[in-house]
């Protein structure tokens, strides 16, 4: 099955007043904007198998994308080769026109890992983790007020400041991955990748997360999220890329949630084996829970 091409038209959810940091000014539409993220033809195995085939993405400044896809299907592989973690085999990578073996501006991406469900063996405080999305924008060195103020914020915006001298393995998970996304925002990055940042996250969590979200694509900020499902997100989604067994299978508008998946509450869980472009079909189906967002 042939990818539905989408990249760079008008997003179905376009978001009217976003401001935007693209280059070409302010206001330019979601989608319109210069290539953030550049994928072509990638190819890489893991483990000696195969686990992105020939993987186009294109994500242009201002777009909210979200990546969806069955278990295994290589979600979490397409988006750490994008932060430079899985090596390619094959094809092209380009971070904001610049191909990966030249780029340098690693403090213009966030990125929000799969969370695991580990405890953390290192005793960090809640400032000390988010204190760290700051690494990349200062050099060795105490931090300065500029990097306080921004690891402030970013506790703000999350809702953690007065959890900030707090041990993280006292939070709860969603309370967590709060924190993982505020090391991200701290380091004021352009472009946001979060791997599902809503999994295993209790309902008052996932509202604050949506919020966050939301207030981050309301400045107009670039965001990738790895999702099973767009659930609570969908509103915020300009655009879906779907995978199935290391193919794209879909690169369009995101698909309105139909049947079952689109009952309060509904729980996703994917086989392993055997995705394909029908699996995808079915990842791509979302559950909303009203009231999110
Ligand atoms: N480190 C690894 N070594 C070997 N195989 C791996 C490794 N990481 C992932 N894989 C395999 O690569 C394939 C794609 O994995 P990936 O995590 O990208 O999928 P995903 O779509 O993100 O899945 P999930 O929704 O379960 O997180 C899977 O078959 C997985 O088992």
């Amino acid at each position: 099955m042939q990818p539905d091409q989408h990249h760079g038209a008008t997003p179905p959810h376009g978001k009217p007043g976003t401001p935007g940091p693209a280059p070409e000014g302010p206001g330019a539409p979601a989608g319109t904007g210069v290539p953030v993220i550049s994928l072509t033809g990638a190819r890489a195995q893991l483990g000696g198998k195969p686990v992105l085939r020939d993987v186009d993405l294109t994500v242009r400044s201002g777009e909210v994308v979200a990546v969806l896809g069955a278990n295994g299907s290589g979600k979490s592989t397409t988006v750490r080769a994008v932060v430079g973690l899985v090596p390619l085999s094959a094809g092209r990578l380009e971070l904001f026109g610049t191909p990966l073996a030249r780029f340098r501006a690693w403090h213009r991406i966030g990125y929000v890992p799969q969370r695991t469900t580990a405890h953390s063996a290192v005793p960090s405080s809640v400032r000390e983790v988010v204190a760290a999305g700051r690494l990349a924008r200062h050099r060795l060195g105490p931090l300065r007020r500029r990097d306080r103020a921004a690891v402030d914020r970013a506790l703000e915006t999350v809702g953690m400041l007065e959890r900030a001298r707090d041990g993280v393995a006292t939070l709860s998970g969603g309370q967590q991955q709060r924190v993982l996304i505020a090391r991200a925002l701290a380091g004021e990055p352009d472009l946001l990748i979060m791997d599902e940042p809503m999994a295993g996250v209790d309902l008052a969590n996932q509202r604050v997360l949506a919020e966050t979200l939301r207030g981050q694509v309301a400045q107009g900020r670039t965001v990738v999220l790895v999702l099973h499902e767009l659930g609570p997100l969908a509103p915020l989604i300009d655009r879906a890329v779907v995978l199935a067994d290391g193919r794209v299978v879909h690169d369009g508008p995101p698909p309105e949630p139909v049947g079952e998946h689109a009952l309060p509450g509904h729980d996703h869980v994917h086989p392993h084996a055997g995705a394909t472009a029908d699996a995808a079909d079915r990842a791509v189906t979302g559950a909303t829970t009203p009231g999110l967002l």
